[in-house]
């Protein structure tokens, strides 16, 4: 997967240098390219914003420098992939459809992704209409908080899109495992986890995960999972179809 990301502040990237990124970065299963926003101005101080139309608060990022960018590095991607390779457009906006496990396992069927993460009061939005009409475009949202610019959700969902990726989870774990996988813990949260002393500071390990009864152990696993699920997310036990409960987690 090619992943391009256009920012005032590439640096903000460095994390994906390192972890299961850069490895999966050095195995070529990642290719990413970062690129300077100020690099397509063309004044004296590489100016990327202005006021916004209609007045009120901050500054909105100018749409010509963000086409010049955006070309540029499409431009720059066919000459890799192929003249009519495309990519997906992503912009992190508080104002975004939200970013979920789903949408992270749509994103990593793409071959090549492009971010746009914003600073300021947003990239002008007629950046959006004039790349939606020729690119799959989407405004996504990390959370219903507000952040100071997009670079920390393009973080946080390259990794998400990233670990998804074959060859980038070990043997020991794959994304089958995860919370919101499909499966018998579909939609639940994960629950506790523990590894030796069997006591530490006199908090002893549930027996039953010593017990190397694996039909003990599942069932265990599962009621937790469906325990912290009602607790801290009953929405998402709602989300459950009649069939995704059995008649024993009615009991938890
Ligand atoms: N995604 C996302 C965001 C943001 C966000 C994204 C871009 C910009 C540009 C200036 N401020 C921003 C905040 N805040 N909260 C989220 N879940």
């Amino acid at each position: 997967m090619r992943v391009d990301i256009i920012s005032i502040f590439p640096e903000y990237f460095a994390p994906l240098d390192v972890s299961l990124m850069g490895k999966a970065r050095e195995r070529g299963i990642l290719d990413i390219h970062l690129h300077q926003l100020r690099d397509w101005t063309h004044d004296v101080h590489n100016t990327v914003d202005d006021t916004p139309y209609g007045g009120g608060p901050g500054m909105v990022m100018k749409p010509e420098v963000w086409g010049e960018a955006v070309d540029a590095v499409i431009e720059d991607g066919r000459a890799a992939r192929g003249e009519d390779a495309l990519p997906r457009l992503i912009v992190p906006t508080p104002s975004g459809r939200p970013f979920t496990q789903e949408v992270a396992l749509e994103y990593a069927d793409e071959p090549w992704l492009l971010f746009a993460p914003a600073r300021y009061e947003g990239i002008d939005s007629r950046v959006v209409a004039e790349y939606g009409e020729r690119l799959r475009t989407d405004e996504v949202s990390i959370g219903d908080y507000v952040l100071a610019g997009g670079e920390a959700a393009v973080l946080v969902m390259v990794e998400a899109v990233g670990r998804l990726l074959p060859g980038v989870l070990g043997n020991a774990r794959s994304v089958a495992d995860d919370s919101f996988a499909p499966g018998a813990m579909a939609n639940l949260l994960e629950g506790p986890v523990y590894t030796k002393p069997p006591v530490w500071r006199g908090h002893e390990v549930p027996e039953v995960l010593l017990s190397g009864h694996h039909g003990r152990i599942a069932r265990w696993r599962r009621d937790e999972a469906l325990r912290r699920t009602l607790d801290r997310r009953p929405e998402l036990v709602a989300r459950l179809d009649r069939d995704g409960l059995d008649k024993h987690d009615r009991r938890v």
